[in-house]
């Protein structure tokens, strides 16, 4: 289809383009499989970028009491992960803030991270403006050169620069790691230089995993964009870092496949959303699947049906000690209980499990393959992952 819109893309996925290296590249112009597979390197970069910056000044009136992670989209995201990655015994409150400005009770008690990976979004801008004018602490992490990197210098303000070399969905981990490091230094979170090491290197391998000339059947990449072909996927974390990375898959599938998603944590969608597997997209829709058919012929035919996606965190042992979260024991349980809820209905599956030995690590391990699932779904119907007609439309109507 190429509507009056210059809406490109065919409804049916090619099976064969994925497993097509140079048919991959030719559909990804803009780079964006490239540009995802630089999470690694985003990560070392970032790291080196922030230890460069002088953040004393952050630290300097000591604990704040509370911080606001202000920005817009994978930059409002970041707040998620200083959020998730400081855990239940972050002694203050951190927020996520994504519209313009920050909250009225923000004030020179406050610190305030403004986030844009372009420099330039509305969202940030206001908010480091505010920032500055109240008092509070500030520090501004983007583009440099730019809109907010003059704010910063206005204030007297540290500014880490992250380079820009793609959109900001795809510089998740060098918006990231910057903001983790300003958390850091203010003493409330624990990230050290082995699982900022760490994290990169998984990253690194699990690119390998997904690269463009691996095949569909040994990419877990590939595999998974396949298993979502035709689905509503229902994304859902079974912990607060899992549901972090539920709600990025969430992300990706609307902007870089178009697909619509329903994405969040599992603890809240036990007491409500678990019913849509009872649907005419659920159990409904699968009543009538042969299932000694061909899985193969769903990809082009049949009713729309559910796919769940669930991502678990089983938990780090020294977790385990915090009396303060749910127990993962509990968050487990769930788990398997969907597991259990899909299957009796016959909603297929698809499982990813976090692995490594920090928060960070472990959140990587269940973001990457969603990232490059979200790449190879939208390729395979024929979308430039990278160009979002209906983003750039919308921001054109809204100009004054
Ligand atoms: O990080 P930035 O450049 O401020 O952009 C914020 C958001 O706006 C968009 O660019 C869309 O306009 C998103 O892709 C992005 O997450």
């Amino acid at each position: 289809m190429e509507g009056t819109a210059g809406v490109r893309g065919h409804r049916e996925i090619d099976l064969a383009l994925l497993d097509n290296a140079e048919a991959l590249e030719r559909n990804d112009p803009g780079g964006m499989l490239r540009a995802i597979a630089s999470a690694g390197a985003q990560v070392r970069e970032s790291a080196a970028l922030a230890a460069e910056t002088d953040l004393s000044s952050l630290a300097d009136e000591g604990r704040p009491r509370a911080v606001v992670v202000a920005g817009v989209g994978t930059a409002a995201r970041t707040g998620d992960i200083l959020e998730t990655v400081a855990g239940p015994r972050c002694p203050v409150p951190v927020l996520a803030h994504r519209s313009a400005g920050i909250p009225g009770w923000v004030g020179a008690a406050d610190v305030v991270i403004a986030v844009s990976a372009s420099g330039r979004s509305p969202e940030a801008l206001a908010a480091a403006e505010a920032a500055g004018r109240r008092g509070a602490r500030l520090v501004a992490i983007g583009a440099p050169d730019t809109q907010l990197h003059a704010l910063a210098d206005r204030f007297r303000a540290p500014f880490i620069p992250v380079p820009r070399r793609a959109p900001a969905r795809a510089s998740l981990w060098g918006l990231a790691v910057p903001v983790l490091l300003a958390a850091r230094q203010l003493g409330l979170v624990k990230v050290n230089e082995a699982d900022l090491a760490e994290t990169a290197s998984r990253l690194d391998a699990d690119a390998d995993r997904c690269r463009m000339t691996l095949e569909s059947f040994v990419n877990p990449g590939k595999s998974l964009a396949l298993d979502l072909a035709h689905s509503v996927p229902i994304v859902w974390g079974s912990s607060p870092l899992a549901t972090v990375a539920a709600r990025r898959f969430g992300d990706t599938l609307s902007a870089n496949a178009r697909y619509p998603a329903v994405a969040g944590a599992l603890g809240e969608a036990g007491r409500g959303r678990v019913g849509l597997l009872d649907g005419v997209y659920g159990g409904l829709a699968e009543d009538d699947r042969d299932i000694f058919a061909d899985p193969s012929d769903d990809e082009s035919g049949g009713p729309t049906r559910l796919r769940l996606v669930l991502l678990r965190d089983g938990g780090l042992a020294a977790d385990e000690e915090e009396l303060d979260g749910e127990p993962t024991a509990v968050e487990e349980r769930r788990a398997e209980a969907v597991q259990e809820l899909a299957e009796r209905r016959g909603v297929r599956v698809s499982l990813i499990t976090a692995e490594g030995g920090s928060a960070l690590e472990r959140l990587a391990s269940l973001v990457a393959v969603p990232d490059f699932a979200s790449i190879y779904l939208g390729l395979a119907h024929g979308f430039d992952p990278m160009a979002v007609p209906a983003v750039s439309e919308m921001k054109e109507l809204v100009s004054p």
